[in-house]
């Protein structure tokens, strides 16, 4: 039985506290006894008989978070020096740069990797168009593109709220696969808009990740380019997703000896994420896939792809053995509905369908929620592999060894291995590039 989550990080505390045993376990006892958790705890100074200490307290809400502060400044020989929205501050400025590992010093250096040096490079190129791939960034350059309109699970926030989101995907692409990833905000929700812009744009890039844009739309515009561009282009919150979620269940088959493909699995809302995972897990075997999506056209699509329609979301999760919700509806889930055995995964952000300690205390076998499944343990190995192959597409070959090479890395017990294990990648973009080379996805 495992629980895979982890709660919101709300603040740092910083605290001015008497050194003597038991004042730092005052502190730790009201934490937990208001249901809250703490992260790192640093000493930032020590005094002649107090230390400061910077605490990092998880909690659920901010309520509770005000709690416990309170609770906090009542004690004796604990003093409150500032609260830090740790958060807040990390955005500042934004999370990501262009730099660059060239250093210029003199005229001539600026000669070289400027004008008037800078032509020649563009002649040879503009004579042989293959050289860009060893003479500019753009095979390195992945556009992140949104129009804003699925923003984790906070719906149509629009293009300029949800770049937090891009820098963070843009982050982990340099961080986990050494690529440039550039947000791209679209302000249009027409399709046609938002292909011709990515057309007209695409030059510029490698690959093309397409983030938090809703379905339908998303299936529409991610067909068209894939049909028009010869670089890879995925729907990350379609395919990145579908491919940790497969990488989940092969483990679960792993762990309770089942065979996966003979299982029933249900998957709540069937926009991008929900569609993905349909395609991923029929592409790899398994047919007993039944659905609930309050949209009716997102129900016929799943139908017609070879689903089957469930009439409500209490239904569906009674009857399957395998629960995966990707909905954008925090507690959809009760916790009467779960069945002994089950397995959930719970993937709308920031907040689940069912918390995974609520699933197992209501008789789940294991549950996640989308913070552990989540599709950044994909998307970095995936575009890193297809442009190492130059590949033209993303198809479900290299997806399918993206997931089984994830699944691979989990430690024993858990479902998926830890987003920030940079063999995980490695070894995702060297099996993603072999299965590209196989099934001739090259160029
Ligand atoms: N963990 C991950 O890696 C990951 C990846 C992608 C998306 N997600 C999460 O999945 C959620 C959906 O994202 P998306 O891109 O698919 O959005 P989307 O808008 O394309 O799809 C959401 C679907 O859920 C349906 N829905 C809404 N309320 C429902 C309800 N009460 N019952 C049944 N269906 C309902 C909608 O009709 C829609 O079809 C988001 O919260 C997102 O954070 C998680
Ligand atoms: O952004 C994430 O954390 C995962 C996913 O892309 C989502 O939209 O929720
Ligand atoms: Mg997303």
């Amino acid at each position: 039985m495992r629980i895979e989550y982890s709660d919101k990080i709300i603040c740092t505390v910083r605290i001015k506290i008497f050194d003597k045993p038991g004042f730092l376990g005052k502190v730790a006892t009201i934490v937990g006894d208001y249901g809250g958790m703490f992260g790192e705890i640093k000493t930032v100074h020590i005094g002649k008989d107090y230390k400061i200490r910077d605490l990092d307290i998880y909690t659920d809400d901010e309520k509770k978070f005000a709690e416990i502060v309170s609770a906090i400044d009542a004690l004796d020989g604990i003093e409150i020096l500032e609260i830090k929205d740790v958060v807040m501050e990390v955005h500042e400025g934004g999370k990501i740069e262009v730099s660059t590992p060239i250093e210029i010093e003199t005229m001539d250096d600026l000669s070289i990797v400027y004008t008037p040096g800078v032509a020649s490079v563009c002649r040879k190129i503009f004579e042989d168009r293959s050289l860009a791939d060893r003479y500019t960034t753009i095979k390195k350059n992945v556009a992140i593109v949104t129009n804003g309109t699925a923003i984790l699970g906070l719906g149509d926030i629009g293009p300029v709220a949800g770049m937090p989101v891009m820098e963070g995907k843009s982050l982990l692409l340099r961080i986990l696969a050494g690529l440039n990833g550039i947000p791209i905000l679209i302000d249009s929700k027409d399709p046609k808009v938002i292909v011709d812009t990515i057309k007209n744009i695409s030059p510029t890039f490698g690959a093309i990740k397409l983030e938090d844009i809703k379905a339908p739309e998303c299936f529409e515009i991610e067909k068209e380019l894939d049909e028009i561009l010869d670089i890879p282009v995925m729907h990350d919150d379609q395919h990145g997703t579908a491919v940790v979620v497969l990488a989940a269940l092969i483990n679960i088959g792993k762990y309770t000896f089942k065979n996966i493909r003979k299982s029933s699995v249900g998957i709540l809302g069937l926009g991008a994420a929900g569609s993905g995972i349909q395609k991923l897990l029929m592409a790899y075997g398994i047919d007993k896939i039944y659905g609930f999506d309050i949209n009716e056209e997102m129900v016929k699509r799943f139908v017609q792809r070879g689903g089957f329609e469930t009439e409500s979301v209490e239904s569906l999760v009674k009857s399957v053995d395998i629960i995966i919700a990707t909905t954008g509806c925090p507690g959809l889930i009760k916790k009467e509905w779960v069945k002994n055995g089950q397995i959930i995964l719970a993937l709308t952000n920031p907040d689940p369908e069912i918390k995974p300690e609520d699933a197992i205390a209501a008789g789940a076998l294991f549950a996640a929620d989308g913070k552990s499944v989540n599709n950044a343990l994909a998307f970095p190995g995936i575009f890193k592999g297809a442009l190492a192959a130059n590949a033209y597409t993303i198809n479900d070959a290299m997806k399918i060894a993206a997931s089984e090479t994830i699944a691979k890395f989990a430690m024993e017990g858990d479902l998926v291995p830890n987003i920030l294990n940079k063999q995980v990648h490695e070894s995702v973009a060297l099996a993603v590039e072999n299965a590209a080379y196989k099934s001739k996805a090259v160029k």
